[in-house]
Protein backbone atom coordinates (compact mmCIF):
# COMPACT_ATOMS: atom_id res chain seq x y z
CA UNK A 1 0.00 0.00 0.00
CA UNK A 2 1.58 3.29 -1.52
CA UNK A 3 1.17 5.78 1.26
CA UNK A 4 1.95 3.11 4.43
CA UNK A 5 4.93 3.00 2.31
CA UNK A 6 5.46 6.91 2.03
CA UNK A 7 5.43 7.12 5.50
CA UNK A 8 7.87 4.94 6.17
CA UNK A 9 9.89 6.29 3.82
CA UNK A 10 9.46 9.94 4.89
CA UNK A 11 10.81 8.56 8.21
CA UNK A 12 14.09 7.07 6.85
CA UNK A 13 16.80 7.68 9.21
CA UNK A 14 20.52 8.86 8.58
CA UNK A 15 22.64 5.89 7.25
CA UNK A 16 24.90 4.08 9.54
CA UNK A 17 28.30 2.45 9.21
CA UNK A 18 27.58 -1.31 10.16
CA UNK A 19 30.45 -4.11 10.07
CA UNK A 20 30.03 -6.56 7.32
CA UNK A 21 27.96 -9.12 9.20
CA UNK A 22 25.47 -6.59 10.96
CA UNK A 23 24.33 -4.89 7.84
CA UNK A 24 22.61 -8.22 6.85
CA UNK A 25 19.21 -7.65 5.93
CA UNK A 26 19.91 -3.68 5.69
CA UNK A 27 19.98 -1.75 2.23
CA UNK A 28 22.62 -0.25 1.14
CA UNK A 29 22.82 4.04 1.55
CA UNK A 30 25.83 4.46 -1.04
CA UNK A 31 26.50 2.56 -4.15
CA UNK A 32 29.27 -0.58 -3.76
CA UNK A 33 32.15 0.76 -5.51
CA UNK A 34 35.06 -1.54 -5.22
CA UNK A 35 37.98 -0.80 -3.80
CA UNK A 36 40.60 -2.63 -5.60
CA UNK A 37 40.57 -4.54 -8.98
CA UNK A 38 39.43 -7.91 -8.59
CA UNK A 39 41.42 -9.88 -8.34
CA UNK A 40 43.99 -7.59 -6.82
CA UNK A 41 47.08 -9.56 -8.63
CA UNK A 42 47.21 -12.47 -10.86
CA UNK A 43 45.82 -15.15 -8.96
CA UNK A 44 46.45 -19.00 -10.00
CA UNK A 45 43.25 -21.09 -10.48
CA UNK A 46 45.07 -24.49 -9.66
CA UNK A 47 47.50 -26.36 -8.01
CA UNK A 48 50.30 -26.76 -10.62
CA UNK A 49 53.48 -25.39 -11.89
CA UNK A 50 54.08 -21.48 -13.19
CA UNK A 51 56.34 -22.20 -16.43
CA UNK A 52 58.49 -19.61 -18.18
CA UNK A 53 58.87 -20.71 -22.33
CA UNK A 54 58.96 -24.40 -23.78
CA UNK A 55 60.03 -27.11 -20.95
CA UNK A 56 60.95 -29.45 -19.35
CA UNK A 57 61.76 -26.59 -16.48
CA UNK A 58 63.89 -25.83 -13.78
CA UNK A 59 62.17 -25.48 -10.68
CA UNK A 60 63.36 -22.29 -9.06
CA UNK A 61 60.68 -21.96 -6.00
CA UNK A 62 57.71 -22.35 -4.47
CA UNK A 63 54.68 -19.90 -4.41
CA UNK A 64 51.71 -20.47 -1.74
CA UNK A 65 49.00 -18.25 -1.71
CA UNK A 66 49.69 -15.59 0.31
CA UNK A 67 52.94 -14.51 -0.96
CA UNK A 68 54.68 -12.33 -2.87
CA UNK A 69 56.01 -14.26 -6.13
CA UNK A 70 59.55 -13.78 -7.32
CA UNK A 71 59.58 -13.14 -11.03
CA UNK A 72 60.44 -16.17 -13.63
CA UNK A 73 63.02 -14.73 -14.85
CA UNK A 74 64.33 -16.96 -18.35
CA UNK A 75 62.61 -19.44 -20.19
CA UNK A 76 63.08 -22.78 -18.52
CA UNK A 77 62.54 -22.20 -15.01
CA UNK A 78 59.29 -22.64 -13.08
CA UNK A 79 57.68 -22.27 -9.45
CA UNK A 80 55.52 -24.37 -7.98
CA UNK A 81 52.04 -22.85 -7.37
CA UNK A 82 49.30 -23.66 -5.04
CA UNK A 83 45.74 -22.62 -6.14
CA UNK A 84 44.77 -18.64 -4.86
CA UNK A 85 48.76 -18.20 -5.39
CA UNK A 86 50.22 -14.96 -7.24
CA UNK A 87 51.33 -15.58 -10.72
CA UNK A 88 54.87 -14.63 -11.10
CA UNK A 89 55.91 -12.18 -13.64
CA UNK A 90 57.05 -14.09 -16.85
CA UNK A 91 54.86 -17.28 -16.38
CA UNK A 92 53.79 -17.99 -19.70
CA UNK A 93 51.57 -21.04 -18.96
CA UNK A 94 50.55 -22.80 -15.61
CA UNK A 95 50.56 -26.56 -16.02
CA UNK A 96 48.22 -28.64 -13.17
CA UNK A 97 50.58 -30.88 -11.19
CA UNK A 98 48.30 -33.99 -12.29
CA UNK A 99 49.30 -32.81 -16.09
CA UNK A 100 52.89 -32.82 -15.04
CA UNK A 101 55.89 -35.15 -14.06
CA UNK A 102 58.93 -34.19 -11.87
CA UNK A 103 61.69 -36.36 -14.19
CA UNK A 104 64.90 -38.01 -12.72
CA UNK A 105 67.24 -35.04 -13.03
CA UNK A 106 64.23 -32.77 -11.19
CA UNK A 107 63.11 -31.11 -14.17
CA UNK A 108 59.13 -30.42 -14.43
CA UNK A 109 57.60 -31.79 -18.17
CA UNK A 110 54.03 -31.67 -18.95
CA UNK A 111 51.54 -29.79 -21.24
CA UNK A 112 49.18 -26.78 -20.01
CA UNK A 113 45.94 -26.33 -20.86
CA UNK A 114 45.04 -24.35 -23.91
CA UNK A 115 42.82 -21.98 -21.53
CA UNK A 116 45.12 -20.29 -19.21
CA UNK A 117 45.20 -21.44 -15.51
CA UNK A 118 45.34 -17.99 -14.01
CA UNK A 119 42.68 -15.34 -13.68
CA UNK A 120 43.83 -11.62 -14.51
CA UNK A 121 43.92 -8.33 -12.29
CA UNK A 122 40.03 -6.74 -12.79
CA UNK A 123 38.55 -9.71 -14.74
CA UNK A 124 35.68 -9.79 -12.57
CA UNK A 125 36.02 -6.05 -11.87
CA UNK A 126 37.91 -3.00 -12.06
CA UNK A 127 39.14 -0.66 -9.16
CA UNK A 128 36.40 2.43 -8.66
CA UNK A 129 33.89 0.46 -10.73
CA UNK A 130 29.92 0.43 -8.76
CA UNK A 131 28.72 -2.89 -8.59
CA UNK A 132 25.58 -2.20 -7.17
CA UNK A 133 23.91 1.19 -6.82
CA UNK A 134 22.46 2.46 -3.10
CA UNK A 135 19.11 1.26 -2.28
CA UNK A 136 20.29 -2.13 -2.84
CA UNK A 137 19.22 -5.08 -0.13
CA UNK A 138 22.28 -6.41 1.55
CA UNK A 139 22.45 -9.86 1.14
CA UNK A 140 25.11 -12.65 2.74
CA UNK A 141 26.47 -12.58 -0.90
CA UNK A 142 26.47 -8.94 -0.96
CA UNK A 143 28.82 -9.01 2.08
CA UNK A 144 31.07 -11.53 0.90
CA UNK A 145 31.74 -9.05 -2.17
CA UNK A 146 32.18 -6.44 -0.48
CA UNK A 147 34.71 -8.10 1.69
CA UNK A 148 36.28 -8.97 -1.32
CA UNK A 149 36.70 -5.73 -2.68
CA UNK A 150 37.87 -3.92 0.83
CA UNK A 151 34.77 -3.24 2.92
CA UNK A 152 35.05 -3.65 6.47
CA UNK A 153 31.51 -2.12 7.19
CA UNK A 154 29.29 -0.46 4.91
CA UNK A 155 26.68 2.58 4.89
CA UNK A 156 23.43 1.13 5.39
CA UNK A 157 19.89 2.10 6.28
CA UNK A 158 19.59 1.30 10.00
CA UNK A 159 16.88 -1.73 10.74
CA UNK A 160 13.61 -0.03 11.77
CA UNK A 161 13.06 -0.90 15.66
CA UNK A 162 9.61 -1.95 16.24
CA UNK A 163 7.69 -2.80 19.72
CA UNK A 164 4.61 -4.49 20.11
CA UNK A 165 1.77 -3.87 22.79
CA UNK A 166 -0.83 -5.79 23.57
CA UNK A 167 -4.00 -4.40 25.09
CA UNK A 168 -7.29 -6.73 26.40
CA UNK A 169 -8.37 -7.27 29.57
CA UNK A 170 -9.84 -10.75 28.88
CA UNK A 171 -6.37 -11.87 27.19
CA UNK A 172 -4.01 -14.58 29.37
CA UNK A 173 -0.58 -14.97 28.61
CA UNK A 174 -0.34 -18.55 30.26
CA UNK A 175 -2.88 -21.49 30.58
CA UNK A 176 -6.02 -22.36 29.68
CA UNK A 177 -8.65 -20.31 28.55
CA UNK A 178 -12.18 -20.34 29.98
CA UNK A 179 -14.44 -18.42 31.84
CA UNK A 180 -14.20 -15.47 29.11
CA UNK A 181 -10.45 -15.25 29.17
CA UNK A 182 -8.79 -16.16 26.10
CA UNK A 183 -5.14 -16.74 25.51
CA UNK A 184 -3.19 -13.80 24.12
CA UNK A 185 -2.52 -15.46 20.38
CA UNK A 186 -0.64 -12.20 19.16
CA UNK A 187 2.06 -11.40 21.74
CA UNK A 188 4.06 -14.72 20.75
CA UNK A 189 3.49 -14.41 17.09
CA UNK A 190 4.20 -10.44 15.88
CA UNK A 191 7.99 -10.41 17.07
CA UNK A 192 8.27 -13.08 14.60
CA UNK A 193 6.56 -12.20 11.82
CA UNK A 194 8.19 -8.10 12.28
CA UNK A 195 12.01 -9.89 12.50
CA UNK A 196 11.05 -11.54 9.06
CA UNK A 197 9.58 -8.47 7.97
CA UNK A 198 13.18 -6.50 8.63
CA UNK A 199 12.78 -4.72 12.08
CA UNK A 200 14.44 -5.14 15.40
CA UNK A 201 12.15 -5.93 17.94
CA UNK A 202 14.40 -5.37 20.85
CA UNK A 203 11.79 -5.39 23.67
CA UNK A 204 9.77 -8.52 25.19
CA UNK A 205 6.73 -8.63 24.74
CA UNK A 206 4.77 -7.71 27.79
CA UNK A 207 1.67 -8.51 29.95
CA UNK A 208 -1.31 -7.09 28.02
CA UNK A 209 -2.26 -3.62 28.76
CA UNK A 210 -5.40 -2.94 30.75
CA UNK A 211 -8.09 -1.50 28.53
CA UNK A 212 -7.74 2.35 29.72
CA UNK A 213 -7.15 5.19 27.81
CA UNK A 214 -4.42 5.81 30.64
CA UNK A 215 -2.86 2.54 29.89
CA UNK A 216 -2.80 3.12 26.10
CA UNK A 217 -1.48 6.23 26.11
CA UNK A 218 1.24 5.83 28.94
CA UNK A 219 1.91 2.23 27.24
CA UNK A 220 2.45 3.88 23.59
CA UNK A 221 4.26 6.92 24.76
CA UNK A 222 6.40 5.17 26.49
CA UNK A 223 7.19 2.47 23.63
CA UNK A 224 8.57 5.64 21.57
CA UNK A 225 10.45 6.79 24.50
CA UNK A 226 12.34 4.06 24.82
CA UNK A 227 13.36 4.32 20.64
CA UNK A 228 10.71 2.60 18.94
CA UNK A 229 10.29 3.60 15.40
CA UNK A 230 7.12 1.53 14.65
CA UNK A 231 4.60 0.39 17.65
CA UNK A 232 1.96 -2.53 16.83
CA UNK A 233 -1.14 -2.23 18.81
CA UNK A 234 -3.64 -5.15 18.87
CA UNK A 235 -7.28 -4.79 20.01
CA UNK A 236 -9.07 -1.78 20.44
CA UNK A 237 -9.12 -0.41 16.89
CA UNK A 238 -13.29 -0.04 16.71
CA UNK A 239 -15.73 1.84 18.80
CA UNK A 240 -17.01 -0.45 21.78
CA UNK A 241 -16.96 0.80 25.29
CA UNK A 242 -12.88 -0.53 25.94
CA UNK A 243 -12.06 0.10 22.28
CA UNK A 244 -9.32 3.07 23.21
CA UNK A 245 -6.64 3.44 20.76
CA UNK A 246 -8.75 6.32 18.77
CA UNK A 247 -9.02 8.43 22.00
CA UNK A 248 -5.20 7.75 22.80
CA UNK A 249 -4.16 8.73 19.39
CA UNK A 250 -6.16 11.70 19.59
CA UNK A 251 -4.54 12.36 23.00
CA UNK A 252 -1.21 11.48 21.52
CA UNK A 253 -2.09 14.34 18.72
CA UNK A 254 -1.43 11.80 16.34
CA UNK A 255 -2.29 11.98 12.37
CA UNK A 256 -4.17 9.10 10.51
CA UNK A 257 -2.39 8.29 7.12
CA UNK A 258 -4.49 5.31 6.87
CA UNK A 259 -7.42 5.10 9.33
CA UNK A 260 -9.30 1.94 7.89
CA UNK A 261 -8.88 -0.58 4.87
CA UNK A 262 -12.16 -1.49 2.38
CA UNK A 263 -10.56 -5.08 3.05
CA UNK A 264 -12.07 -8.69 4.59
CA UNK A 265 -10.96 -9.33 7.20
CA UNK A 266 -9.20 -6.47 9.00
CA UNK A 267 -10.78 -3.75 7.61
CA UNK A 268 -10.40 -1.24 11.40
CA UNK A 269 -7.05 -1.88 10.60
CA UNK A 270 -4.94 1.63 11.01
CA UNK A 271 -1.46 3.32 10.44
CA UNK A 272 -1.01 6.97 12.50
CA UNK A 273 1.66 9.63 12.71
CA UNK A 274 2.45 10.07 16.26
CA UNK A 275 4.37 13.39 17.14
CA UNK A 276 7.07 12.70 19.46
CA UNK A 277 7.98 15.13 22.49
CA UNK A 278 11.66 15.84 21.52
CA UNK A 279 10.35 16.37 17.76
CA UNK A 280 10.31 13.99 14.78
CA UNK A 281 7.74 11.14 14.42
CA UNK A 282 7.22 7.40 14.85
CA UNK A 283 4.47 5.41 13.44
CA UNK A 284 1.95 3.55 14.95
CA UNK A 285 0.16 0.39 13.69
CA UNK A 286 -3.12 -0.49 15.00
CA UNK A 287 -3.80 -4.09 14.31
CA UNK A 288 -7.87 -5.51 14.80
CA UNK A 289 -7.37 -8.09 17.75
CA UNK A 290 -8.87 -10.61 15.55
CA UNK A 291 -5.71 -12.20 15.53
CA UNK A 292 -5.76 -13.14 11.79
CA UNK A 293 -7.02 -9.73 11.02
CA UNK A 294 -4.06 -8.34 13.17
CA UNK A 295 -1.82 -10.50 10.60
CA UNK A 296 -3.89 -9.08 7.23
CA UNK A 297 -2.92 -5.28 8.97
CA UNK A 298 0.80 -6.44 9.40
CA UNK A 299 1.26 -7.94 5.65
CA UNK A 300 -0.98 -4.68 4.04
CA UNK A 301 0.15 -1.76 6.23
CA UNK A 302 3.34 -2.68 8.30
CA UNK A 303 5.32 -4.50 5.38
CA UNK A 304 5.44 -1.21 3.23
CA UNK A 305 5.80 0.85 6.20
CA UNK A 306 9.11 -1.43 7.50
CA UNK A 307 10.09 -1.44 3.82
CA UNK A 308 9.65 2.08 3.10
CA UNK A 309 11.61 3.03 6.55
CA UNK A 310 14.65 0.48 5.77
CA UNK A 311 14.69 2.22 2.30
CA UNK A 312 13.55 -0.92 -0.11
CA UNK A 313 11.54 -0.41 -2.71
CA UNK A 314 7.43 0.06 -3.10
CA UNK A 315 6.17 -3.34 -2.93
CA UNK A 316 3.23 -1.88 -4.55
CA UNK A 317 5.55 -1.47 -7.76
CA UNK A 318 6.87 -4.69 -7.60
CA UNK A 319 5.29 -7.63 -9.51
CA UNK A 320 2.91 -9.61 -7.18
CA UNK A 321 3.44 -13.37 -7.26
CA UNK A 322 0.33 -14.52 -8.68
CA UNK A 323 -1.42 -18.12 -7.98
CA UNK A 324 -3.79 -20.48 -9.82
CA UNK A 325 -6.81 -21.57 -7.99
CA UNK A 326 -8.13 -24.98 -7.60
CA UNK A 327 -11.11 -24.22 -5.93
CA UNK A 328 -13.59 -21.56 -6.26
CA UNK A 329 -13.03 -18.12 -3.57
CA UNK A 330 -16.42 -16.18 -2.87
CA UNK A 331 -15.57 -12.30 -2.92
CA UNK A 332 -16.70 -10.11 -0.61
CA UNK A 333 -19.10 -7.62 -1.96
CA UNK A 334 -17.44 -4.37 -2.15
CA UNK A 335 -14.28 -4.77 -0.14
CA UNK A 336 -11.26 -6.56 -1.09
CA UNK A 337 -11.42 -9.96 -0.08
CA UNK A 338 -7.82 -11.62 1.19
CA UNK A 339 -8.29 -14.99 1.26
CA UNK A 340 -6.04 -17.70 3.18
CA UNK A 341 -4.70 -19.94 0.89
CA UNK A 342 -1.97 -22.99 0.94
CA UNK A 343 -0.58 -24.61 -2.07
CA UNK A 344 -0.68 -28.12 -2.78
CA UNK A 345 2.46 -29.51 -4.21
CA UNK A 346 0.79 -32.11 -5.84
CA UNK A 347 -0.80 -29.89 -8.56
CA UNK A 348 0.78 -26.43 -7.86
CA UNK A 349 -2.71 -24.71 -7.14
CA UNK A 350 -3.67 -22.42 -4.39
CA UNK A 351 -6.90 -23.93 -2.37
CA UNK A 352 -8.61 -21.70 0.52
CA UNK A 353 -8.12 -23.05 4.00
CA UNK A 354 -11.16 -24.03 6.22
CA UNK A 355 -10.89 -22.80 10.03
CA UNK A 356 -10.57 -19.10 7.80
CA UNK A 357 -12.53 -16.98 10.22
CA UNK A 358 -11.17 -13.99 11.13
CA UNK A 359 -10.81 -15.09 15.21
CA UNK A 360 -9.11 -18.32 14.31
CA UNK A 361 -5.22 -19.72 13.54
CA UNK A 362 -6.00 -23.15 12.51
CA UNK A 363 -5.79 -21.87 8.99
CA UNK A 364 -2.94 -19.37 8.82
CA UNK A 365 -0.72 -21.70 10.34
CA UNK A 366 -0.10 -23.39 7.50
CA UNK A 367 -0.99 -20.59 4.62
CA UNK A 368 0.93 -19.68 2.43
CA UNK A 369 -0.43 -15.92 1.70
CA UNK A 370 -3.67 -14.19 1.19
CA UNK A 371 -5.64 -14.95 -2.43
CA UNK A 372 -6.45 -11.51 -3.75
CA UNK A 373 -10.29 -11.18 -4.25
CA UNK A 374 -11.04 -7.61 -6.17
CA UNK A 375 -14.66 -6.15 -4.71
CA UNK A 376 -17.35 -7.03 -6.79
CA UNK A 377 -15.81 -10.20 -8.15
CA UNK A 378 -15.23 -13.77 -6.87
CA UNK A 379 -12.86 -16.69 -8.31
CA UNK A 380 -13.53 -19.83 -10.19
CA UNK A 381 -11.35 -22.70 -10.03
CA UNK A 382 -8.58 -22.40 -12.72
CA UNK A 383 -8.71 -18.41 -11.80
CA UNK A 384 -5.29 -16.96 -11.71
CA UNK A 385 -5.08 -13.98 -8.59
CA UNK A 386 -2.72 -11.99 -7.03
CA UNK A 387 -1.33 -13.49 -3.76
CA UNK A 388 0.02 -11.21 -0.84
CA UNK A 389 2.69 -13.60 0.59
CA UNK A 390 3.22 -14.09 4.69
CA UNK A 391 6.40 -13.17 5.26
CA UNK A 392 7.95 -16.68 5.65
CA UNK A 393 10.90 -18.22 5.50
CA UNK A 394 12.29 -20.92 2.45
CA UNK A 395 10.94 -24.19 3.81
CA UNK A 396 8.06 -22.31 6.00
CA UNK A 397 5.52 -21.86 3.49
CA UNK A 398 2.37 -23.81 3.89
N1 LIG B 1 -20.37 -3.50 16.05
C1 LIG B 1 -19.31 -4.00 15.41
N2 LIG B 1 -18.46 -4.74 16.12
C2 LIG B 1 -17.39 -5.26 15.49
C3 LIG B 1 -17.19 -5.04 14.13
C4 LIG B 1 -18.12 -4.25 13.42
O1 LIG B 1 -17.98 -4.00 12.22
N3 LIG B 1 -19.15 -3.73 14.14
N4 LIG B 1 -16.11 -5.57 13.52
C5 LIG B 1 -15.47 -6.72 14.11
C6 LIG B 1 -14.19 -6.90 13.50
S1 LIG B 1 -14.23 -7.31 11.89
C7 LIG B 1 -13.03 -6.84 14.18
S2 LIG B 1 -11.57 -7.25 13.40
C8 LIG B 1 -12.98 -6.48 15.57
C9 LIG B 1 -11.85 -5.49 15.81
O2 LIG B 1 -11.89 -5.22 17.13
P1 LIG B 1 -10.81 -4.48 17.95
O3 LIG B 1 -9.59 -4.18 17.16
O4 LIG B 1 -11.46 -3.34 18.59
O5 LIG B 1 -10.36 -5.61 18.95
P2 LIG B 1 -11.02 -6.13 20.30
O6 LIG B 1 -12.42 -5.74 20.38
O7 LIG B 1 -10.12 -5.77 21.39
O8 LIG B 1 -10.91 -7.69 20.06
C10 LIG B 1 -11.60 -8.34 19.04
C11 LIG B 1 -11.53 -9.84 19.24
O9 LIG B 1 -10.20 -10.28 19.20
C12 LIG B 1 -9.82 -10.93 20.40
N5 LIG B 1 -8.44 -10.56 20.69
C13 LIG B 1 -7.98 -9.32 20.90
N6 LIG B 1 -6.65 -9.35 21.12
C14 LIG B 1 -6.28 -10.64 21.06
C15 LIG B 1 -5.06 -11.31 21.25
N7 LIG B 1 -3.92 -10.64 21.51
N8 LIG B 1 -5.04 -12.65 21.14
C16 LIG B 1 -6.18 -13.35 20.89
N9 LIG B 1 -7.37 -12.75 20.70
C17 LIG B 1 -7.43 -11.42 20.79
C18 LIG B 1 -10.74 -10.40 21.43
O10 LIG B 1 -10.85 -11.24 22.53
C19 LIG B 1 -12.04 -10.27 20.62
O11 LIG B 1 -12.64 -11.52 20.50
O12 LIG B 1 -14.19 -5.90 15.97
C20 LIG B 1 -15.35 -6.65 15.62
N10 LIG B 1 -16.49 -6.01 16.20
O1 LIG C 1 -12.19 -7.15 9.88
MO1 LIG C 1 -12.37 -8.18 11.19
O2 LIG C 1 -10.79 -7.91 11.03
O3 LIG C 1 -13.12 -9.13 9.84
O4 LIG C 1 -12.16 -9.69 11.82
Amino acid sequence: MTAAWAAGRALTPAPVQAGLPAADGRVLAEPLVTQTDLPAFPTSSVDGWAVRGPGPWRITGQILAGSQAAPLTADGECAEIATGAMVPTGTTAIVRVEHATVGADGRVSGEPRERPEWRLPGEEAHAGEELFPAGTPVTPGLLGLAASCGYESLAVRPAPRAAVLIFGDELLSSGLPGDGRVRDALGPQLPGWLSRLGATVDRPVTEPGVDTLAAHVEAISEAFAAGADLVCTTGGTMHGPVDHLHPALAELGAEYIIGAVRVRPGFPMLLARVPLPGGGSGLLAGLPGNPQSAVVALVSLVAPALAGWAGRGDPAHQPAPRVRLGAPVPGRGGDTHLALVHRDPADGLAYPLPHAGSAMLRGLARAAGFAVIAPETSAAAGDEVPLLPLPLLPGEVG
